[in-house]
């Protein structure tokens, strides 16, 4: 049998809560909740990747724009990558307190099936899923509203209907995954800030995630 690698970070030291849901359904904004109350730091693999996309010197800035913009998924290699040195760097620059695990919120990743058996087997296996479901129509509202302030290539109507269809077809398969180990917590995504955060909470305090 090929020996297994180890992941490059130990549960007993990092936990990585992921953070899935449709886009639109509003990870980023509960995330900014969860830093606040439960010391998370947020890694938004979107955000890595629009940063990279305009790194000078990246080589990956074209083939970025062009995924981004037709709502497909990244090869896993460069996102995955991405959000390990992430990780690392988080975790050198401002360690957690003494006794206590880092806590990281992976929002919008994994969004394939192979990128989540990748990130488990060489970066650090996740204790938590915690998933937004929202009806699409919900979404979309929401995105066209964001797209008139969000400056993102992906927030008009032709990219959201590819970011569906891309949601449906290749990411809920990850939710489904994660559902059957019994990860997942999931919770309805169409009420306020104030009531999706409250639903949030209890889910997450229920896997023993407590505010620190
Ligand atoms: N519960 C909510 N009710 C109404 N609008 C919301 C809600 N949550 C987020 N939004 C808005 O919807 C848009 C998408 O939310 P965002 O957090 O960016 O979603 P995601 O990160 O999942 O793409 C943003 O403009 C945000 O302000
Ligand atoms: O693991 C990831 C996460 C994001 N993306 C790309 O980044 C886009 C925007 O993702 P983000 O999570 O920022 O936004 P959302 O669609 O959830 O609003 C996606 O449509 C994908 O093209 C990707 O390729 N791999």
């Amino acid at each position: 049998m090929a020996e297994s690698t180890s992941p490059r970070f130990s549960t007993n030291d990092v936990t990585v809560v992921f953070f899935l849901g449709g886009p639109g359904s509003g990870k980023g904004t509960q995330s900014a909740n969860l830093v606040k109350d439960y010391g998370f730091v947020h890694l938004s693999a979107g955000d890595l990747l629009r940063a990279e996309q305009v790194r000078e010197g990246s080589q990956y800035g074209d083939m970025i724009k062009t995924y981004i913009r037709e709502g497909k998924i990244v090869p896993m290699e460069v996102t995955v990558a991405l959000l390990s040195n992430a990780m690392a760097d988080s975790l050198a620059s401002s360690p957690p307190p003494a006794g206590t695990k880092a806590r990281f919120l992976i929002d919008g990743f994994p969004r394939k099936l192979d990128q989540a058996v990748f990130f488990e087997a060489t970066v650090c296996p996740s204790e938590v899923v915690l998933f937004l479901d929202c009806p699409e129509a919900v979404m979309e509202t929401r995105l066209l509203k964001r797209g008139e302030t969000s400056g993102r290539d992906d927030d008009n109507a032709e990219s959201i209907r590819k970011r569906f269809r891309t949601f449906v077809e290749t990411s809920m398969p990850v939710v489904d995954d994660f559902e059957k180990k019994g990860k997942v917590v999931k919770v309805q995504a169409t009420g306020s800030v104030e009531e999706v955060y409250a639903q949030v909470k209890t889910g997450i305090e229920a896997r023993n995630v407590h505010p620190r």
